[in-house]
């Protein structure tokens, strides 16, 4: 049986269920339940701290983890990323009240707040940063009206927090985040168990991003038309009963489906339609 590990609380927890739930996974349906079976799929659940769920892989314990990149990089375990999942998306950057700090260089000598000590403490070392890190739990914006540290290092998404907070970034982002599934290092990569769930995800991950597109064009448009259209393999071409005309079908990128619609409608395509894919098995 393959055990996985999910999160049980926070931003993670929601999205991560929802893809598992996507992909055919039967998830818990009370938010108390630590651990559920799913037997049709043999696979066993354990819902975990987001934080914590690197560590429980590394362990050797847990077969596989969701969770964010920056909570992989900064619980320093033995775990590697192997599948990214295109939710909770975030950067991780340096915030100080406007005019303190205004660059990396302005760290040395102070005071930083974060949750993400891990991460925080390699950044500063790795630019040869002398500045104290102070370990808080969360809500970290306010430490700095509250003189506990003069700069934060934080989760930014849209920036609300920070605005709120009075705040203003410093430097460049130290990372890109987003969840990720997380495997021991160095684990056998060809488990098949492993291969499968992960196929699983990668399915709901381009049934999320890809339509499908069918038309009807003339045979000299053709050409044309599936250089707008190339598919993923190739699309599938069809004769159409009325003589010099066929039907194509091809998965298009969701965000590039109408400006393609309007493109193919410029070179005579018509009866041009979407659908959404629910499953995908590539
Ligand atoms: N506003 C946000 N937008 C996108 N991702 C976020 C946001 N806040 C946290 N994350 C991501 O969620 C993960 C942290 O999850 P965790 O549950 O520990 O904290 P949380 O989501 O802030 O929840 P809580 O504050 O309730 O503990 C990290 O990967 C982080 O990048
Ligand atoms: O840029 P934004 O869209 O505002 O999102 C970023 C905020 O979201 C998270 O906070 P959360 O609400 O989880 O509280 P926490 O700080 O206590 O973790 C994160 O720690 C930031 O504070
Ligand atoms: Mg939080």
């Amino acid at each position: 049986m393959l055990r996985i590990a999910v999160p049980n609380k926070g931003s993670l927890s929601g999205p991560a269920a929802e893809m598992l739930h996507e992909a055919g996974y039967q998830q818990r349906r009370e938010s108390k339940e630590l651990r559920i079976v799913d037997p049709t799929n043999e696979v066993e659940f354990f819902y975990l701290r987001p934080r914590d769920i690197a560590i429980y892989v590394a362990s050797g314990q847990l077969d596989i983890g969701l969770t964010g990149r920056d909570l992989l990089i900064d619980s320093g375990a033995d775990a590697e990323e192997i599948l990214p999942l295109g939710f909770a998306r975030s950067t991780f950057r340096y915030a100080s009240k406007p005019g303190t700090v205004t660059g990396l260089a302005d760290l040395a000598g102070k005071t930083v707040a974060t949750s993400y000590e891990g991460i925080v403490a390699g950044h500063l070392a790795e630019h040869g940063i002398d500045a104290s890190v102070v370990h808080l739990d969360g809500a970290v914006e306010t430490a700095i009206q509250l003189g506990v540290a003069q700069v934060i290092a934080d989760v930014v998404e849209t920036g609300t927090s920070l605005r709120n907070a009075g705040l203003e970034v410093v430097g460049e982002p130290i990372m890109q985040s987003e969840a990720v599934v997380i495997r021991r290092t160095g684990a056998d990569g060809d488990d098949p168990k492993v291969q499968q769930f992960l196929r699983r995800l990668q399915g709901v991950l381009v049934a999320r991003t890809y339509v499908m597109m069918d038309y009807d064009c003339r045979v000299e448009q053709l050409e044309k038309a599936v250089a707008l259209t190339p598919g993923l393999e190739s699309p599938t071409v069809s004769p159409l009963h009325n003589e010099g005309w066929v039907a194509v079908r091809a998965m298009v990128p969701a965000k590039e489906a109408q400006r393609i619609m309007d493109d193919l409608y410029d070179i005579g395509a018509r009866a041009i339609l979407t659908t959404a894919i629910h499953a995908c098995r590539l």
